[in-house]
């Protein structure tokens, strides 16, 4: 064992993903995912005949079929990607901490992953949830669960989150690195900035004020007091760190957001909405990104990489490409290094200037 009693524990927490890419366990994964009260917000019963009604018939079948387009040889993208993450991660800080991996939903699990690290003596946790931005269904039910499994003993231990990085300078330098040369090659025209979507319920209930979301046409343009916790809001905020790094002008991104599930409104505009009204503009060869996400998946690979392309292309459009998230790549492990040691106090004082005083962090 590499990992002597008493070291700190460090968790790296994702989404989650099926462990095959068959309706069997596309569907153990959904239902587990879609139960949570966090993810689909309405009453308990609405739940469960939503999700055995409507979707739980139906919907693995077609989700397997499009997780098996992307899955790799060694698993599904997004546990593949983590796990590299973690190693890498790992080799950093591995002797500060003990660095594991869990996932909300589906394994490595956050009850299983846990129990391991305490069984090697941690006492002491910082846990980074791997979405840049805030929302109830990401974050938010990440860091509940994890709190609510580190609480069921006797002895609770201390436990510290990393805050959301939607802003955060090394994390939009990452993005910036991976993307320019990306986008150079494609010589690309624009580029669309294209965000996992959320209903706007959640944004709203999010808005302490009560009177901030959606209460005009550019209420998420600035990073406030008043909408700090808005994911909208947050997603313009990380568009506008990485645009001012590429030097991109007005006029040539927009912003987007995807996945949509169900018939209630989700945050606007939706990407595949935006990706004909580019092309009818005159847009030829366009280059997604989707920085809310910091791992390629599903999401990435086959929604924007299969889906949207063909989609664009149909539309009138030459190309699209898809610039591929950060993964493992050495920019973004640093990034993650510097957020755990500023998040546990080890960097100097004022670490975060990004955060201090400052309305919008990504200007
Ligand atoms: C970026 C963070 C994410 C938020 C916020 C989020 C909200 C959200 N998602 C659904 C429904 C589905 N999402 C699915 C896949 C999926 N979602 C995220 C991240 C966020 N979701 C990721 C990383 C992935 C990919 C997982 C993978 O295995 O690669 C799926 C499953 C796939 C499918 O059947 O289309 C669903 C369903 C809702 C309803 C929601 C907010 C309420
Ligand atoms: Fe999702
Ligand atoms: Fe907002």
């Amino acid at each position: 064992m590499n990992t002597p009693a008493n070291k700190p524990g460090l968790l790296l927490v994702n989404l989650g993903t099926p462990d095959a890419p068959h309706s069997g366990p596309v569907r153990r994964y959904l239902r587990e995912f879609l139960s949570d009260p966090r993810v689909v917000d309405i009453h308990p019963v609405g739940r469960w005949m939503l999700l055995n009604l409507i979707i739980l018939p139906t919907r693995p079948a077609k989700s397997a079929e499009a997780y098996r387009k992307v899955w790799m040889p060694e698993g599904s993208p997004l546990l593949v990607y983590s796990r590299a993450l973690e190693v890498a991660v790992r080799e950093k800080l591995g002797h500060e901490y003990d660095v594991a991996l869990a996932m909300r939903y589906g394994s490595p699990s956050i009850p299983d992953t846990v129990a391991a690290m305490r069984a090697r003596g941690v006492s002491d946790f910082t846990v980074l949830p791997l979405y840049p931005q805030e929302a109830t269904s990401s974050s938010a039910s990440s860091l509940a669960r994890v709190y609510e499994v580190l609480s069921s003993g006797w002895d609770v231990p201390n436990v510290r989150a990393v805050p959301a990085f939607h802003g955060h300078p090394s994390f939009l330098d990452a993005f910036a690195q991976v993307a320019r040369p990306v986008i150079a090659e494609a010589r690309a025209d624009h580029v669309l900035f294209s965000y996992h979507g959320v209903p706007e319920r959640h944004v709203r209930k999010t808005d302490t004020s009560g009177q901030h979301c959606f209460a005009s046409a550019g209420c998420c343009d600035a990073l406030t007091d008043a909408n700090r916790h808005c994911y909208r809001a947050q997603c313009f905020a990380t568009t506008r760190g990485i645009v001012e790094r590429l030097g991109l002008a007005q006029g040539g991104f927009s912003v987007s957001f995807q996945s949509r599930l169900g018939r209630t409104p989700w945050v606007k505009p939706y990407t595949d909405l935006v990706l004909p009204e580019l092309a009818k503009q005159g847009v030829k060869r366009l280059a997604v990104m989707c920085p809310s996400f910091v791992a390629d998946c599903l999401e990435t690979l086959e929604e924007v990489g299969m889906r949207a392309r063909e989609q664009f292309v149909e539309a009138g459009g030459e190309s699209l490409t898809l610039v591929p998230s950060l993964n493992a790549h050495p920019a973004w492990v640093d990034a993650v290094v510097r957020m755990v040691r500023e998040s546990d106090g080890a960097a100097t004082a004022g670490a975060s200037p990004w955060r201090q005083g400052a309305p919008t962090p990504s200007r």
